[in-house]
């Protein structure tokens, strides 16, 4: 039912933005149209980062057939096959050695002085055996390094054999997704064995947001909740929030108001990683609809239909503030802010949407012969996050808990009359990614990871 390709798949997407991908077969199609896109966007402004680079895949390493080895003075390379060859620097080598005199293998940090290595350091030997490169080096006492083959594979820089840090596969999502929102049972999230916490947190990690059913409709129960991903962050709003139109914090979440598509936090220098609503009560007035819209979705379709728009947001950076609380007065560092879209300086993809017109600083570092080439981009955002393509509404009620990437997935409300009382939590982006982290070791390690749940986390794992 969804289809995925190595970064993003458009699914349930609509009619135009489909014939847009189908013109370019999903499959291959998106990783394309995203790579030529990005690689145009990249072009127009070397400020972008490169395009995804392409990666090789090799054999896995069978202690019958081990690879070949040769070393130049410099360099060790290791031949996974007659084609494919990885060279490493022999102080690279010996700046990663893991042994136990070298690493903490509890504490996994390097106990090694990387600058006592010789920089023209130079193996003894370097040879293969079933577990890995074998490499002897010159010193007073002798010291052997062993790197497994997976190891090797997982961190070749020269060539890139694949992703460092695999980008898990993003399912983007328009409108359409109301037909059937990734969702999951208060019982599954609260079990403790974890299993369903690791759903809930997948379904984040590729959707960018995910509805809870069944939660108990108490604050406490909300908080909870929230506590099972990670510890509730802390801001100028208070810890875990309960929140009516009353004005009790100076900002316009606490009124009746209509909030457009936003993200949260672009006043900080570190916007919060999730944001967890859930809707305890509304009564003796109507309206109060939740919004959602996946940025990464919207952001895809601006770089296919206006590469120019979508190279200016990514590029300008947007200065932001909270200034409603006599106490506080938030703005990013640096004070020039971040662009609307932000990408992964190694890979060049998309990783941040930050937006939220209301809480725009003034721009006062525009370059003069762009001002309304800007406002022209934000335009064409805008248009393109309310569409009705885009827009995903859905009336929250007491018992149905939703919480969204706040780096992806923008919300907002529409206007309400009446009594609403919403609570709900943030949690930091790095409490988000260490929890997915640590449940993908438990629940989806491969034979490579080297973890294991009774030996615990390996001095080899791809995440060190
Ligand atoms: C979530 N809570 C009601 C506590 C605060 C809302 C803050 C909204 C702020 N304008 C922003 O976009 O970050
Ligand atoms: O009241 C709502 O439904 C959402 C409020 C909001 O957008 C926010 O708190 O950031």
């Amino acid at each position: 039912m969804w289809r995925s390709c190595t970064s993003m798949v458009a699914i349930f997407a609509s009619p135009m933005s489909r014939s847009i991908l189908r013109a370019s077969n999903l499959h291959r199609g998106l990783a394309t149209h995203l790579a030529r896109a990005s690689a145009s966007a990249a072009a127009l402004n070397p400020q972008l980062p490169p395009p995804p680079t392409t990666v090789r895949s090799v054999p896995e390493v069978l202690s019958d057939d081990l690879p070949m080895i040769s070393m130049d003075g410099r360099k060790v390379a290791v031949g996974w096959d007659t084609r494919t060859w990885s060279r490493f620097h022999n102080i690279w080598l010996r700046d990663h050695c893991r042994c136990p005199e070298c690493y903490h293998s509890i504490t996994k940090q390097r106990l090694l002085n990387t600058f006592e290595i010789p920089p023209d350091i130079t193996p003894t030997q370097a040879e293969p055996t079933a577990d890995g490169l074998q490499v002897s080096w010159p010193s007073s006492k002798p010291h052997i390094s062993l790197y497994p083959w997976s190891w090797l594979q997982q961190n070749s820089y020269d060539p890139p054999l694949r992703h460092r840090e695999t980008q898990s596969e993003k399912i983007m999502w328009s409108s359409k997704i109301q037909a059937s929102p990734p969702t999951i049972t208060y019982e599954e999230a609260m079990a403790e064995d974890d299993r369903g916490l690791y759903k809930w947190l997948s379904h984040v990690d590729h959707f960018g947001m995910c509805f809870i059913s069944g939660v108990p409709p108490t604050p406490e129960a909300t908080e909870e909740l929230s506590k099972r991903i990670g510890f509730i962050r802390e801001t100028q709003y208070g810890k875990f929030w309960d929140f009516t139109s009353d004005l009790a914090k100076g900002d316009t979440a606490y009124t009746t108001l209509a909030l457009g598509a936003h993200t949260d936090n672009t006043y900080y220098t570190d916007p919060c990683g999730l944001q967890l609503f859930h809707l305890l009560s509304h009564t003796e007035g109507s309206g109060g609809s939740s919004l959602l819209v996946d940025g990464f979705y919207v952001a895809s379709i601006l770089k296919e239909l206006h590469p120019d728009a979508y190279s200016i947001l990514a590029r300008t950076p947007v200065p932001a503030h909270a200034a409603g609380e006599p106490s506080a007065l938030y703005r990013p560092y640096p004070t020039s802010g971040y662009p609307v879209l932000g990408h992964d300086p190694v890979t060049g993809e998309l990783i941040q949407v930050r937006w939220n017109n209301d809480d725009r600083s003034v721009m006062n570092n525009l370059d003069p012969y762009q001002v309304e080439e800007w406002y022209n981009a934000i335009r064409i955002w805008h248009q393109l996050l309310t569409s009705a393509d885009s827009e995903y509404w859905v009336p929250l009620g007491p018992g149905t808990a939703v919480i969204v990437d706040n780096h992806r997935v923008l919300h907002g409300r529409s206007a309400f009359t009446g009594k609403r009382r919403m609570c709900g939590a943030y949690i930091g982006v790095d409490e988000y990614r260490s929890k997915l982290a640590v449940l993908r070791e438990k629940f989806a390690s491969g034979p490579n990871d080297a973890s294991s749940p009774e030996a615990g986390r390996s001095v080899w794992s791809p995440a060190l």
